[in-house]
């Protein structure tokens, strides 16, 4: 019997609707029973399981897309992990659909996991008034600001309750291992990417980037973020911006282990959303080692981009999560 029908008898997989804060501290032991599987997809010899669960970080569901790899599922051995985390519009399908992460995953025994861009379903007004600003775009922060500060805490959310909601997960959570972690996103979750690896460099063993939003207090999109999500506007940002957070010297793991990829035809590196030129010169100001950015001649900011460097992005992690 599948994974799927077995939760559902057992009504472990209810979908909760928001929750509101007089229910978020008595809901917690609940969540981490809470992950609904809607669907198990068998893929490249492995399981991709789309989940959904209650968020006490967010107080909305979230949507995550996991992938488990064949050796996980056949020798019960877990899996290290590889978090993805998205850019501007994307919902946790894009990549999984086209991001062709799960071919090398699968051969080199890697779980890929797929989190959603900021929470959905609230009443916030403009939240969707654009496409780089609310929902689909929290830039992985935990916003100051009101209104959003209620809901849009994504750097709570991926550090802390994603990686809970999994790992305790007694269905899933066997089949991953909580102590070989690293991560990587594309474009905002590129900014994402580099700054949570900065940030908890407890939580992470290594860090790729696809065109990332590397100095986003320098950049339209950055600034429009920052000055929507943080009380503290632009200034507080700098806590959220790879660039600055290296200059401020946070950085105290050695080398960096990161690695960025660009395509010199994207338009939004030519008009100067990116800015990895900035990440490469902090990091030679701070005398760092580690860092490797490569820039593609003709490439976009496309998954066809990304989808032409995303085997050697898992090779990346599978380095150093010890699978190579
Ligand atoms: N809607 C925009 C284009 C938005 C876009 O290119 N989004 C990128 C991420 S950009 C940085 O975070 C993306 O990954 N989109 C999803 C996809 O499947 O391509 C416009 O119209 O210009």
């Amino acid at each position: 019997m599948s994974l799927v029908s077995t939760l559902t008898r057992r009504q472990l997989t209810r979908q909760v609707p928001q929750l509101t804060h007089t229910t978020t501290r008595s809901f917690t032991t609940t969540v981490k029973m809470a992950l609904e599987i809607k669907a198990e997809i068998t893929t490249f010899n492995g399981k991709l399981y789309k989940l959904t669960h209650p968020s006490t970080t967010t107080s909305t569901p979230m949507s995550i897309n996991l992938f488990i790899p064949p050796s996980a599922l056949s020798k019960t051995t877990p899996a290290p992990v590889l978090i993805y985390l998205s850019g501007l519009t994307c919902s946790p399908e894009n990549c999984t659909e086209k991001g062709f992460f799960q071919h090398r995953a699968s051969q080199l025994g890697l779980a890929l996991v797929y989190p959603d861009t900021s929470p959905r379903g609230l009443s916030i007004p403009g939240q969707s008034d654009s496409w780089d600003f609310g929902e689909a775009a929290s830039f992985y922060l935990d916003a100051t600001a009101d209104p959003w500060k209620e809901n849009y805490k994504m750097e709570t959310y991926i550090t802390t309750e994603l990686p809970s909601v999994l790992f305790s997960s007694p269905q899933l959570g066997p089949y991953l291992d909580k102590e070989r972690v690293s991560i990587t996103g594309h474009s905002m979750g590129g900014h994402g990417a580099l700054t949570l690896y900065l940030k908890h460099q407890d939580k992470y063993k290594s860090v790729s980037a696809f065109a990332p939003i590397a100095n986003p207090t320098k950049c339209p999109w950055g600034e429009k973020a920052f000055k929507g999500y943080l009380a503290g506007g632009l200034e507080e940002g700098k806590k959220h911006d790879a660039v600055e957070l290296l200059r401020s010297g946070i950085w105290k793991g050695g080398d960096l282990k990161a690695l960025v990829d660009v395509g010199t035809g994207d338009n939004f590196y030519k008009n100067g959303q990116l800015l990895p030129e900035n990440l490469e010169a902090v990091v030679k100001e701070m005398g760092l080692e580690g860092l490797k950015v490569r820039y593609h001649e003709g490439y976009d900011h496309s998954y066809y981009f990304m989808a032409s460097f995303s085997g050697e992005h898992v090779e990346h992690a599978a380095r150093h999560l010890g699978l190579l």
